[in-house]
């Protein structure tokens, strides 16, 4: 018997340029999950390695800058990309050879996340200050920034928030230093999970019970992934934002059933299929 395709889709395709976690919960890992959970065609370009897993980061080895660029370039030369998302980005090179295909993109409307990771879960360390201040050099070029508190802290060289008024007052200084918006992320303040967005017309708040667990390694990837795999999908951010928002707190429900690791464990990317 032969099977006759009778259609054929085109996907939102959105690339994630950022680092590997082999321990599959965060990182490239997490966010070709959260592509594949949420109906977009996932591909990702390596910036940098690492020996990590749900424990801790155990070793990090960046990739060369100019293989990055050919990567992206392999990526992009052959396929339309509808999102991209940037997260560990392994050394201040990366973001220059990255930046002249992120300005092409941005002029062709293409919605660009940057998760400037700089602290894991467990506490551990993802760049120096060349790292955080090319990280502050992209920020005009991306459609929305993803810092968690002490991202946000440090790109803003002020104290960690310690409430949602600080929150917003670090957001606004991000606008200051030229991104165009800013979703600000509460997870580690107590109470509920409250993230702001905020941007030139305002800010809104977006909140969801808070979920006891302690298994929510590759939250934040999973979060700015999931806004990269819906915005194509979605007529706006704020509907991109409450549903992204909503799926990871589902996958974070959900996590307790994995039982992997020994340390904090993945959120369930594919809770709405087993
Ligand atoms: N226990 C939790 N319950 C519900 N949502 C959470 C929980 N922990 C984090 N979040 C949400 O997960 C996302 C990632 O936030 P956060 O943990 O602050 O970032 P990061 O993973 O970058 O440190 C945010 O939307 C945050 O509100
Ligand atoms: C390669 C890589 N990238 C990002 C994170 C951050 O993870 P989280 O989303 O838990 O902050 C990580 N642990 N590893």
């Amino acid at each position: 018997m032969s099977l006759t395709v009778s259609h054929m889709v085109r996907p939102p395709a959105v690339v994630s340029i950022a680092g590997s976690d082999p321990s599959g919960g965060a990182g490239i890992q997490a966010d070709l999950k959260t592509f594949g959970a949420l109906g977009a065609y996932g591909m990702s370009v390596l910036t940098a390695l690492t020996a990590q897993n749900t424990i801790g980061v155990q070793k990090v080895l960046p990739i060369d800058s100019e293989f990055v660029a050919a990567q992206l370039d392999s990526v992009t030369s052959d396929v339309r990309v509808d999102g991209v998302k940037i997260g560990v980005l392994g050394s201040a090179g990366v973001a220059e050879v990255i930046r002249p295909t992120l300005l092409h993109m941005r002029d062709r409307g293409v919605p660009i996340v940057l998760d400037p990771v700089l602290v894991a879960t467990s506490g551990d360390r993802f760049g120096d200050a060349s790292v955080t201040s090319a990280l502050r050099d992209l920020l005009s070029v991306v459609s929305v920034v993803t810092p968690n508190l002490s991202e946000a802290a440090a790109l803003t060289a002020t104290p960690v928030a310690t409430d949602e008024r600080g929150m917003r007052d670090q957001a606004r200084s991000l606008l200051d230093l030229g991104a165009p918006a800013v979703l600000i992320k509460g997870g580690h303040l107590d109470g509920d999970a409250v993230d702001l967005w905020v941007d030139a017309h305002g800010f809104e708040r977006f909140a969801a019970p808070r979920i006891p667990t302690s298994n929510t390694h590759g939250t934040g990837c999973s979060l700015s992934s999931a806004l990269v795999a819906l915005r194509p999908q979605r007529p706006d951010w704020h509907t991109t934002v409450t549903d992204a928002k909503g799926w990871l707190t589902d996958a974070l429900r959900a996590a307790d059933s994995l039982e992997i690791g020994a340390g904090h464990g993945p959120v369930h990317h594919f809770h709405r299929w087993w």
